[in-house]
């Protein structure tokens, strides 16, 4: 079993970024966003720290999986790796770097991540279709192989939540939230089940979810707003949390509460042009931000029982009829 601690110290640091890979267009205010300025703090920066962040209205949290409340990120990282290596040097095209994960694959749909990083390097094959065999040389022959890297490294070394993440989770669940995980993975339940965290969750809408349904992946918010809908709350009841620039990009596309960017790599000034609302390195650092949110809810609920068990308010004195 490798532990989060292990596979955290692999990760990828904003300075491992390089700025040709992190040029991105805000949502919000189309400005290109160049994460090569990680380490400086705009002027203009709108996050909020997570002390300040006001969690009151929030009654839904939608979780991303890979790179939030698992370190599976890397696996899929190592997995993309050991498919691209390789390829891209037989193409002759430019080397593989980890840099490309972040740019290109991070957080889509399987498919998506394969095409997005064939174009980069102006390769062309065919789509052909889920049933492709991993060795065939198809936009889904290469997904699938991927796959198959991932399930290995999966079996191999297991997957433990991280920490922080598991702490934070609860306890918004104890703080009466409702909870949801939004992946764009196909194998999020198994990861989910690995860590021994997949019975917290009454909804999660994955990539075989998605892909079944017909609903966008990352970047587009379809994947958000579908879990908000199964937890029956408006999205402006929800927070989403996410480490992925698609789906910060998400989050920030739809109409949310809050967003939550967790920084893994992809860089806190990154995270915030892209729409995050608030930027933790680890979810326990809004701790503190729940615990407030819920001691007002339940200061609220009690200043409501004191009214209604108060004596009656005195029927109004008749009128003296002067007329
Ligand atoms: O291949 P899967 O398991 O369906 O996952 C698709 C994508 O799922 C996302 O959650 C990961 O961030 C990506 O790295 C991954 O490629």
């Amino acid at each position: 079993m490798t532990s989060p601690e292990n596979q955290d110290a692999m990760l990828p640091t904003p300075e491992d970024r390089t700025p040709e890979n992190a040029q991105t267009e805000n949502p919000k205010t189309s400005a290109a966003v160049d994460a090569s300025t990680a380490g400086s703090t705009p002027a203009d920066a709108r996050s909020l720290s997570p002390d300040d962040a006001d969690l009151s209205g929030i009654r839904g949290w939608l979780f991303d999986l890979d790179g939030v409340l698992t370190p599976t990120a890397m696996v899929h990282m190592h997995a993309w790796s050991r498919l691209f290596t390789p390829y891209l040097e037989q193409h002759g095209a430019e080397p593989y770097t980890e840099s490309d994960y972040f740019a290109y694959i991070d957080g889509k749909p399987r498919y998506d991540g394969v095409r997005s990083l064939l174009e980069s390097r102006g390769i062309s094959i065919p789509e052909g279709d889920v049933t492709d065999a991993p060795d065939d040389d198809t936009v889904h022959g290469l997904g699938n192989r991927k796959n198959e890297a991932f399930n290995q490294t999966l079996a191999e070394e297991g997957v433990e939540a991280y920490p922080a993440s598991v702490a934070f989770l609860d306890a918004v669940i104890a703080s009466g939230c409702r909870v949801a995980v939004v992946s764009s993975s196909k194998n999020a339940e198994p990861v989910l089940a690995a860590a021994g965290i997949d019975d917290r969750f009454e909804v999660i809408v994955d990539g075989l979810v998605a892909a079944r349904d017909g609903i966008r992946g990352k970047p587009a918010p379809d994947t958000f707003e579908h879990a908000a809908e199964l937890l029956g709350l408006p999205t402006t009841a929800c927070a989403v949390v996410e480490d992925a620039e698609s789906g910060v990009r998400a989050g920030a596309e739809g109409d949310f509460g809050l967003v939550v960017g967790v920084d893994r790599g992809v860089g806190r000034d990154a995270l915030r042009e892209l729409g995050a609302d608030v930027i933790v390195d680890e979810l326990d650092e809004l701790l503190p931000a729940v615990h407030r949110a819920a001691a007002a809810t339940d200061g609220d609920a009690s200043a409501a029982n004191d009214r209604t068990t108060a004596s009656p308010t005195p029927e109004p004195e008749p009128r003296e009829d002067h007329a």
